[in-house]
């Protein structure tokens, strides 16, 4: 089976003021099957969200090489780069940030197909737009005419999830896309999130919940200070966990009793 991504010896680095530069991964080897699903776990600062912005080459690794879609991000051009991102749909952890201000909830949707020139009728782009909304919880004209800058987190997580599904992509790169959700909310995305990828693509998921991390996805690496301290079959994990950190995660977890 075809790798979609494959990351070797990757090794980040970031130059602080400090005299000493602070490596956010260190030596990562992980690959992901198309058509698989993998979470990536572990706590605030571990390198989840650095991991992803490699995959994405948004960051140039220090060491190391990252493969996308086959093809060393490192070593192709800019064009050649922008069209293996279009392949992808990348919700970012922080919704605040991430969607331009002047957009409405519709248009925030909608523009991903026309940065990309997809033809079709501007009928059927709404169309589209308005059923990924309806996908994720999101309906009715007033929401949707409303500008993205003035809805709540959770909302704008969802609005988020819709504009990254609206090219269809082959791999999705979700970074915490719940943790704004109330737990119904954070349900439904997963259930849309497992249809998709019922549906054939390919999902990284980060999260710094371990159960939660099992419920989206096949596979489970956990993450500690930018190296890799277990992976595996996730029911395996979460029912037998081996590493003494991937213990505490689990034990960090609110249980209901
Ligand atoms: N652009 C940057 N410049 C300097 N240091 C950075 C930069 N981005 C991340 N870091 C550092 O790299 C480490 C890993 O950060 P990262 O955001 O990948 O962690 P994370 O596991 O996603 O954390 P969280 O769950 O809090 O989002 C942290 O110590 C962070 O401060």
């Amino acid at each position: 089976m075809e790798n979609i991504v494959e990351i070797k010896n990757l090794t980040i680095e970031f130059n602080s003021r400090s005299a000493k530069s602070h490596r956010a991964l260190d030596g990562l080897d992980l690959a992901l099957e198309r058509g698989g699903t993998l979470s990536i776990v572990g706590e605030s600062g571990s390198g989840k969200s650095t991991l992803l912005r490699a995959v994405m080459a948004l960051i140039p690794p220090t060491a190391g090489s990252v493969a996308l879609f086959g093809k060393d991000t490192a070593k192709i051009t800019t064009a050649e780069l922008n069209s293996l991102r279009r392949r992808c749909g990348y919700v970012p952890q922080d919704p605040y940030g991430a969607i331009p201000p002047g957009l409405s909830v519709i248009d925030a949707v909608m523009e991903p197909e026309i940065i990309a020139g997809v033809k079709r009728t501007k009928e059927e782009r709404l169309e589209r737009a308005k059923k990924l909304l309806a996908e994720v919880g999101l309906t009715g004209e007033r929401i949707l005419a409303s500008r993205a800058v003035g809805l709540s987190g959770g909302q704008r997580q969802r609005v988020e999830l819709a504009r990254a599904l609206m090219l269809d992509p082959e791999l999705l790169l979700c970074d915490e896309p719940t943790s704004m959700q109330d737990a119904s909310t954070r349900g439904e995305i997963i259930e849309v999130l497992r249809r998709r990828t019922g549906g054939g693509m390919s999902m990284l998921f980060v999260t710094h919940d371990l159960l939660l991390a099992a419920h989206a996805a096949q596979k489970i690496v956990v993450l500690k200070e930018g190296r890799l301290c277990e992976s595996g079959d996730s029911k395996e994990v979460l029912a037998a966990p081996r590493h003494p950190y991937t213990k505490a995660l689990l034990d960090a977890l609110p249980r209901i009793t």
